[in-house]
């Protein structure tokens, strides 16, 4: 069966990518490999895709995610995500992904094969006796064997180079201001606590780290001179965490007697560019970026990236997405039918308040209740990003189908809205049920006398008729709606529901049935439920809606037979204009009438 019921979801690979993920993808998407594309024309075709797959060569700047209208994901099938710009995908809700460990065994080996290649004059001593010499003596190294290797970055490839290290004898330091000395200690690393202690002690020198602020020229002309006269340097991390220019100039004095660098300030180096002298000195063994490069890395990291793009264009969360929340796959699979029915929560609140005789004044601070067994759950990221996309969606176009877990929080904070998301085990209101979600919007004054903080949750359980509160359950996958105001409710909030408050009088519904029926609107199914008996009671029944034209409030009054009152619930097979709700109030005796579409 085809994963996409409509037409597949179109996913662009403008750089060589392994087979093997995207072979995952083919079955169900469209997978479009352009390679070489220039930026001009890779910002052109953008708006085509929804997926984007890149390397390290591909830039996805802020322009290009701005053009991007349908761009789901971006996926980097690597570590290093300095090419895409993180920040601005998350603005747009945009989520980014990478392949974290998928490389890591090949940057390390490519390290020491950098490293002994150096320490052996190995490129030297090839292109010597490619060009017709035997020149012997010319190309006497140094073994590795005992000298120090000093690491800076002891995370997953630092680690694993201290490691191979190890095996070939050598003693190794490193500095890293927050790995751990048990780990450190577990490869037998002993860790250094300053940078000079580090120059001072290293025959060898290579870094591991991401190219940030605390990174960038970490290595410039004042600690190249503090290493030992004779040693030797590494980069297979990033450029620009050595200062190229000093690097040349230690060279060219013989402080240091080689480097081996695989990466560049710029790639690829710019023609008569420091780097590029860099390239050719004779004792630099330089490759172009391909510490990633071998068959097996480009094999895990294309499918670790390839199962996430399906994971989220399929409405699943990724296991390594760069900008958003962590969630353990178990919690999500607990979560996932929560998250569709807060969705549909908060999509119902703004339709049907709304819809209400009147409009419905905005309210923008919310107390989101979970009671039962979901309340255990303690990440409930998701759940609040479901929220937002809920209430804003049918009110705000492609950029509310948007919201996402990335950018969730970012959006609530700019329309000004404010959730409290509160846990309560207490069991009094889920009796029947073991896991229910509430959401509770608190009235203006409430909401702007005083700063959002915790409501006692058994306001969901309803001292208040006219506040607005939907509660929800999950009856297996299914979202339910338990209550709606001041009704029990037992309704799948799917399709496009016609919710009418009435009179609980005989032919009710009937006369709903025929003002339908001269629409042409068929009715799939309906249900009629009463006020909650728990709701009628309160003698504080006073709600404020402005006047039709906006200009004064209305008291509502709760009527003294409230108890007769119902809501009744109809599926329809279509959406009915504002002039079948306004018939149905005036012409068919009921109270209220609005169309929702879930
Ligand atoms: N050349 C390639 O093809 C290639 C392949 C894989 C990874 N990389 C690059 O290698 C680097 C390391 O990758 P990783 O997967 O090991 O990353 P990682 O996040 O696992 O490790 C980075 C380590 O650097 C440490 N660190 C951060 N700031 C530091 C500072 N100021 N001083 C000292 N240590 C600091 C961190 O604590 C962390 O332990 C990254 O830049 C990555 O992009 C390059
Ligand atoms: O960050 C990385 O994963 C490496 O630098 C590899 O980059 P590449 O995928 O362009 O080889």
């Amino acid at each position: 069966m085809p994963l996409f019921k409509e037409a597949p979801p179109k996913v662009l690979v403008p750089e060589k990518l392994s087979a093997d993920g995207l072979a995952l993808l083919r079955g169900s998407l469209d997978v479009d490999e352009r390679k070489g594309l220039t930026p001009e024309e890779l910002l052109e075709i953008i708006p085509n895709y929804d997926a984007l797959l890149v390397r390290s060569e591909t830039k996805v700047t802020a322009t290009v995610l701005q053009a991007a209208r349908r761009l789901k994901v971006v996926a980097r099938a690597g570590v290093g995500v300095d090419n895409v710009d993180v920040a601005e995908a998350t603005k747009l809700g945009i989520v980014v992904v990478n392949s974290p460990s998928g490389n890591i065994g090949a940057a390390a080996e490519h390290t020491i094969a950098l490293m002994m290649a150096m320490a052996r004059k190995i490129p030297e001593g090839c292109a010597s006796l490619k060009d017709g010499k035997w020149e012997r003596s010319k190309f006497v190294g140094v073994e590795v064997k005992g000298k120090v290797l000093g690491i800076i970055g002891l995370g997953k490839v630092g680690l694993t180079v201290a490691r191979l290290a190890k095996g070939l004898g050598m003693t190794v330091n490193a500095l890293d201001p927050y790995a751990s000395p048990a780990v450190a200690a577990s490869a037998s690393v002993t860790l250094v606590t300053s940078l000079p202690e580090l120059l001072k002690s290293a025959d060898f020198l290579t870094i591991h780290t991401p190219l940030i602020a605390s990174t960038r020229g970490m290595i410039g002309e004042a600690e190249l001179a503090q290493m030992k006269p004779g040693s030797r340097i590494l980069n297979v991390a990033r450029g620009g965490t050595i200062d190229e220019a000093a690097l040349l100039a230690s060279l060219e004095s013989g402080h240091l007697a080689g480097a081996a660098v695989d990466v560049f300030t710029s790639e690829p180096p710019v023609a008569a560019s420091t780097a590029s002298k860099l390239i050719a000195h004779p004792r630099a063994v330089v490759t172009p970026h391909l510490g990633a490069s071998t068959v097996e890395a480009q094999e895990n990291v294309s499918v670790d990236v390839c199962e996430q793009v399906l994971d989220i264009l399929n409405g699943s969360l990724p296991r390594s997405a760069v900008n958003a929340p962590l969630i353990l796959p178990e919690e999500y699979q607990k979560l996932q039918p929560f998250v569709r029915l807060v969705e549909k929560i908060g999509s119902l609140y703004t339709q049907h308040y709304a819809g209400l005789p009147g409009g419905a004044p905005a309210r923008n601070t919310f107390d989101l209740i979970y009671q039962g067994e979901v309340a255990s759950i303690n990440n409930t990221k998701p759940l609040f990003a479901a929220l937002i996309k809920g209430l804003l969606a049918p009110i705000s176009g492609s950029e509310g189908i948007n919201i996402n877990i990335v950018n969730a929080e970012l959006v609530a904070r700019e329309r000004g809205i404010f959730v409290n998301e509160q846990h309560s085990r207490d069991p009094a209101d889920t009796s029947s049920y073991s896991s229910l979600v509430t959401l509770v919007a608190r009235p203006p004054s409430r909401a702007s006398s005083r700063a959002p903080g915790p409501t006692d949750p058994s306001a969901a359980g309803a001292q208040v008729p006219h506040q607005r509160i939907i509660s929800g359950t999950c009856s297996g996958d299914q979202p339910l709606i338990t209550r709606l105001g001041r009704f029990e409710a037992s309704f799948e909030p799917e399709g496009t529901l016609l919710i009418c408050e009435n009179y609980d009088s005989p032919g009710k519904i009937g006369v709903v049935g025929s003002l339908l029926g001269q629409e042409g609107v068929n009715i799939n199914f309906m249900t009629v439920s009463p006020v909650s008996p728990k709701l009628t009671t309160g003698s504080d029944q006073v709600e404020s809606i402005p006047s039709k034209d906006g200009s004064a409030e209305i008291m509502v009054k709760e009527d003294m037979h409230a108890s007769k009152e119902a809501l009744m619930i109809l599926g329809i097979d279509r959406g009915v204009s504002a002039r079948v709700t306004e018939d149905l109030v005036k012409e068919g005796g009921v109270l209220s009438a609005c169309a929702v579409t879930l």
